[in-house]
């Protein structure tokens, strides 16, 4: 398994007091078990298992189980795979969109299943969002009480939802029909404005504001056509996570959308933990893609000409 352990590893290596299975992020990102096996991590390892224990303990058929801090540490480390092109990984991020996760807002559970290099299986959870539209006004209560999805796709099958809490049975998921841009409605991230971001959504004409949402319940919001695009070009030189995109890129594109680099390219998840591809990753509509494409050409270059 590939796994981003999403956990940040507060400066003091305590717990915090408010501890609900929340780690104060912040900190760099933990990729393995080597600071919780050094001396010093027993209280922080002993909370972690503590968690554990507790979870399953609210589950009748592991109610017996008893898991020490060693099992805790040996089951972290199932997630040290490297991913690549040969053979099946699954690509875990237990916990996306961390920021989303600390201020109650949007984070999503994404599972994938990678064969050969190529997504085939998507599994999204999201726990905070409506079930009506991802892109709902802030103070609409009716929504905000109404939340919890699971999102689902497989090669070829399309891509599915359903309430999280399972009280309803799954209905596939279609991208948005809509070709006016006018009235499009366009996704990013939390992380610091984007300028070209800007500058493409006004060359395509659209004129609402950019939705920001965390994690890569991005992704579901285009598949479900709660908007038509989703712009993710971050600083030059970071190279982006497999885990962050490959529940949510094969749930777009078995919803009937795309999923490309700057270039119109499909993303290439076969080369290890990052993804190898151009510059921004665009999450749109086939009927939008070229239009799309051609404002991002225009931008990129126009961006270069600023910087001369
Ligand atoms: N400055 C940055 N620019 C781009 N991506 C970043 C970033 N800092 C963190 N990320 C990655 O972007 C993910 C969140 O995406 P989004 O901004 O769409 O919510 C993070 O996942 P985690 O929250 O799982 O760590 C992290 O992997
Ligand atoms: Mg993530």
């Amino acid at each position: 398994m590939v796994c981003n352990l999403n956990v940040y590893v507060p400066s003091s290596s305590h717990l915090p007091s408010t501890t609900n299975g929340l780690f104060l992020q912040g900190h760099k990102p933990w990729l393995d078990t080597g600071d919780l096996r050094k001396k010093g991590s027993e209280v922080f390892l002993e909370g972690i298992t503590k968690l554990v224990r507790d979870a399953l303990a609210s589950d009748e058929s592991y109610a017996d189980s008893t898991i020490t801090t060693e099992d805790v540490l040996n089951a972290i480390d199932c997630g040290q795979s490297q991913g690549g092109s040969n053979g099946c990984h699954w690509v875990l991020d237990p916990i996306d969109g961390t920021r989303g996760f600390v201020r109650g807002e949007q984070y999503a559970v994404g599972l994938a299943l990678l064969v050969e290099g190529k997504v085939v299986v998507g599994v999204m959870a999201c726990p905070n969002l409506p079930l009506s539209s991802a892109v709902v006004e802030r103070d609409d209560k009716s929504c905000q009480d109404n939340v919890g999805c699971l999102f689902f796709a497989t090669t070829g099958s399309g891509a599915y939802v359903q309430p999280l809490n399972g009280n309803s049975p799954p209905h596939e998921v279609r991208v948005s029909s809509n070709e006016n841009l006018e009235e499009a409605k366009f996704l990013e991230s939390y992380h610091m404005p984007i300028p070209l971001h800007s500058s493409i959504a006004k060359k395509l004409g659209i004129t609402a504001l950019p939705v920001r949402i965390d994690s890569q319940a991005k992704y579901a919001a285009v598949s479900r056509g709660d908007a038509e695009m989703y712009l993710r070009f971050t600083l030059v030189g970071y190279r982006e996570w497999i885990w962050d995109h490959a529940a949510g890129s094969i749930i777009t594109t078995e919803a009937g959308g795309v999923v490309c680099d700057a270039e119109g390219t499909p993303l290439d998840f076969s080369k290890g933990k990052r993804l190898d591809h151009n510059r921004g990753i665009i999450v749109t509509t086939k009927k939008l893609k070229p239009l799309i494409l051609k404002a991002v050409r225009e931008s990129i270059e126009e961006e270069k000409h600023l910087r001369v």
